[in-house]
């Protein structure tokens, strides 16, 4: 597809995949040929239906699974050769909390910015903790958390050496409103003070609100790289509906140059066109209704949302392999 250009090499990316694939032990090919810049200090979010590849591909570039082919590059530092560099740039947070239950927030933390061999430094465990709001539990012990608590301190360890790349592997799943609001204006601080954010979400509301770029990946291929306002007006349709007075048994002749839809029993006429269309023709189709002596009473607009041009391109994908 044309819009797909993940083989065009960003200026200076911080993490660069060239030719990733994945293949298992019975033949499964998880991963297929993937290229893919991120940008220095954007949040891009990764979209796929389940089993796309996507915890496979964040898995590969965080250096915990190895790839079957190609290489990947975090801040210049090859995952595999130079794992060590690779992994003091980043930090993950994944979906289940793997930790001591009977460690205290505070140890729990230290301990994980020990790991990545960076000295100690009190005052930046605090700022994450307070950050998260995590402080007056510093001193409980893990298993003494809630759910959302407990999600606050895989934020809080992936934060501890302070990364230059935060990934979040469906941050949102499982947790409630308030959590999830304080996660998003949290990750938005941190882009803005310079931290790249890769995420991986099911709530593709979420990526429409948060991403600067949206990656889909299908099937073990990344099909679509690309600008997420661009992506909504490459691929995004709007929507003229119109509410008619008196139901119409079809559409009349007159208007057959739009490809309008009638639906709700006659009352209901739809017409459907690109975003990125400069002549829309809807004053004349309106003059053209008025002429037939259609009338309405009410007319509403609406744009498609991300996850409409989500669920086209996986499902256009899907009749592709079948056909
Ligand atoms: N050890 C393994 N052996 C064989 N197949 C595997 C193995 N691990 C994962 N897979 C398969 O690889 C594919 C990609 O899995 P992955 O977990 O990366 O998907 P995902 O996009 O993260 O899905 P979800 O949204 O459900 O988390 C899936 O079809 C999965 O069944």
């Amino acid at each position: 597809m044309s819009l797909s250009s993940p083989a065009a090499p960003a200026a200076d990316p911080i993490v660069s995949v060239r030719g990733v694939s994945k293949t298992y032990a019975g033949g499964f090919q998880s991963l297929k040929r993937v290229d893919l810049d991120i940008r220095r200090g954007e949040i891009f979010a990764l979209l796929g239906p389940n089993g796309a590849g996507k915890t496979t591909l964040i898995s590969i570039i965080c250096g915990i699974a190895n790839a079957s082919e190609g290489t990947v590059l975090a801040d210049g530092h090859d995952t595999v050769r130079d794992y060590r560099k690779a992994r003091e740039v980043i930090g993950l947070v994944p979906q289940e909390l793997h930790t001591d239950a009977f460690e205290s927030v505070w140890a729990t933390v230290s301990f994980s910015r020990g790991l990545f061999g960076k000295s100690p430094d009190p005052a930046h465990v605090e700022k994450v903790l307070r950050d998260l709001s995590l402080w007056d539990k510093k001193d409980n012990k893990i298993l003494t958390l809630s759910g959302g608590m407990k999600r606050r301190v895989l934020i809080a360890k992936a934060l501890s050496h302070d990364p230059k790349i935060l990934f979040l592997d469906e941050p949102s799943a499982g947790v409630d409103v308030e959590l999830r609001h304080d996660m998003w204006r949290m990750v938005r601080e941190l882009r803005d003070r310079g931290t790249t954010i890769i995420l991986t979400t099911h709530y593709i509301e979420e990526a429409e609100d948060m991403a600067d770029r949206i990656g889909v990946i299908n099937r073990g291929e990344l099909i679509v790289v690309e600008d997420k306002d661009v992506l909504m007006r490459k691929l995004g349709k709007k929507q003229l509906t119109l509410t008619l007075q008196h139901p119409l048994e079809s559409v009349p002749q007159a208007l057959s140059r739009w490809p309008l839809e009638l639906s709700g029993a006659g009352h209901t006429l739809t017409y459907t066109f690109d975003t990125q269309t400069e002549e829309t023709g809807i004053a004349e189709l309106l003059r053209t209704l008025h002429a037939q002596g259609i009338d309405f009473k009410d007319l509403q607009s609406s744009e498609s949302s991300l996850e409409d041009i989500f669920v086209s391109l996986v499902h256009n994908k899907k009749q592709e392999a079948r056909a």
